[in-house]
């Protein structure tokens, strides 16, 4: 919808919005020690795990664009397609690492050092490791073993760490894979120094519940940081991503729109919504907001779909209240139906009143903007009037304008009966009344 105002919304204005209420319920809970709900970071993978994305294709200009899109708009790293994918993932990842950006740049590699010896040629800040430990993708992914496995993972964190960059040890399929197996392998990488461990839920099958379990045991195990990556499959990406910050993870990684393979993993978006109905002062102090449109904007062209309708914060109606309840203590205080404030966002938020679930508080806004003057018990009436009408038809903004113009022009024209001893020259009798009876019908 490109022209809310046109269709019955009506934008109300940043004056009523509350302050924000003093204990918040929906912020971490200040007794849970593990948490670091206030304390995030964001590994963004639009251009790696955003790649796999099926209709992604980004040229090295869109590529460049976004990544500079994605530092302005403040995420800590920028993850990018394996080098040894091909010629030009290696030379686009080279130039991305030239353009001196504030996000620290990463390339994600197998756990193999024919991959890791180019990564390290890149220029990149350090390089996000990533090897199948469940015994499906043992089996039928790349066919090894535990033992080998941890043995690929010492001699791969080693060699990157002696040239000096960031290295990230990381179980793919982590949900599916043997605990005792998981906790050996993560023991051994911190122990040798790896930055951080990745958990990963591949097929997007973990619950929240899971999620909190795996990530508080690991972090009994390790001293390093912990990453976690969600896949959307059964819809929980955004949840089992606070989840785990919940839990003491501190990294999530995000994609925008959350394209990745399949239907994806956390999007920033969404993920931005979440936590800042956490915490808002972290979360804007660390992130430009109001660029999230227009990142999201710029990613969706690029691989060409829409933002979905119902996408957190920048879906055409995620600010946009329709039914008279709602709409009246809205107009009251914005924060008795919303939990996210839409100027953070740099949006606006409506009201939809050309419908029949409307109400007098709203139709008598709209009567306000339209500087015309009802009494309230008038106000009610013409607001029956318009839901007579949206009983029958869809209804826009100009049929609720017309109705509510119409209407006041009756009562500016009171219809008097001529009598023999009135004076008739006094009153304001403009129109015939038959032709305002036409008009309101
Ligand atoms: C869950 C994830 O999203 S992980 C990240 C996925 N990213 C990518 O796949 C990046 C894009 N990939 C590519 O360009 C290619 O797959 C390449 C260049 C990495 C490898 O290409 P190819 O050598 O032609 O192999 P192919 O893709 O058919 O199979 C994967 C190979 O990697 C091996 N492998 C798979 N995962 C890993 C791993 N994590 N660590 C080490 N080796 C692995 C497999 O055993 C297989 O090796 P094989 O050729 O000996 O059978
Ligand atoms: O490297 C990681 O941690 C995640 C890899 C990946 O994309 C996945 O397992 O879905
Ligand atoms: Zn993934």
């Amino acid at each position: 919808m490109s022209n809310p105002e046109a269709q019955g919304f009506k934008k109300i204005s940043e004056e009523t919005q509350s302050k924000p209420a003093q204990t918040n319920p929906y912020g971490p809970n200040p007794a849970d020690f593990l948490s670091n709900v206030s304390k995030f970071q964001l590994i963004e993978s639009t251009l790696r795990e955003g790649e796999q994305f099926s209709n992604a294709f980004f040229s090295t200009e869109k590529k460049i664009e976004i990544a500079k899109a994605l530092d302005d708009f403040g995420v800590d790293y920028i993850e990018l397609t394996s080098p040894v994918a091909s010629e030009q993932s290696r030379a686009d990842c080279e130039a991305i690492c030239k353009l001196g950006l504030k996000a620290k740049i990463l390339t994600h590699i197998r756990c193999h050092m024919d991959d890791a010896r180019v990564a390290v040629e890149t220029g990149v800040d350090g390089v996000d490791v990533v090897i199948g430990t469940s015994s499906f993708l043992r089996e039928y992914s790349h066919g090894k073993d535990m033992t080998y496995i941890t043995n690929a993972a010492v001699e791969v964190i080693e060699f990157v760490k002696s040239h000096g960059i960031e290295i990230r040890f990381s179980s793919e399929d982590s949900f599916r894979s043997d605990i005792v197996d998981l906790l050996n392998i993560y023991k051994t990488v911190d122990k040798i120094g790896v930055n951080r461990v990745g958990i990963a839920d591949t097929v997007g099958g973990a619950n929240p519940r899971q999620v909190y379990d795996l990530v508080r045991t690991l972090k009994s195990v390790v001293h390093c940081d912990i990453e976690c990556h969600f896949h959307n499959d059964t819809g929980c990406a955004i949840a089992n991503a606070y989840t785990a910050l919940e839990a003491g993870a501190k990294l999530i990684d995000v994609s925008v729109l959350g394209i990745g393979e399949r239907n994806g993993i956390t999007p920033l978006g969404g993920l931005m919504a979440r936590m800042i109905a956490a915490d808002r002062e972290y979360v804007l102090s660390k992130y430009k907001l109001h660029k999230l449109r227009d990142l999201e904007n710029l990613v969706a062209e690029a691989v060409q779909v829409n933002i979905p309708f119902n996408n957190p914060i920048t879906g055409f109606c995620a600010f946009t209240h329709k039914a008279g309840i709602h709409s009246k203590a809205i107009l009251a205080n914005p924060s008795t139906y919303e939990i996210l404030n839409p100027s953070d966002f740099g949006l606006t938020r409506y009201i939809h009143f050309a419908h029949r679930l409307t109400g007098w508080n709203a139709i008598k806004t709209r009567v306000d903007q339209l500087n015309l003057h009802l009494s309230d018990t008038q106000v009610k009436e013409v607001t029956a009037k318009i839901k007579k009408l949206a009983d029958i038809r869809q209804l826009n903004i100009d049929d609720v304008d017309s109705i509510i113009k119409d209407y006041h022009a009756d009562v500016q024209t009171p219809v008097v009966a001529p009598v023999a001893d009135t004076k008739v020259d006094s009153l304001d009798i403009s129109e015939e009344p038959e032709t305002k009876k036409q008009k309101t019908a």
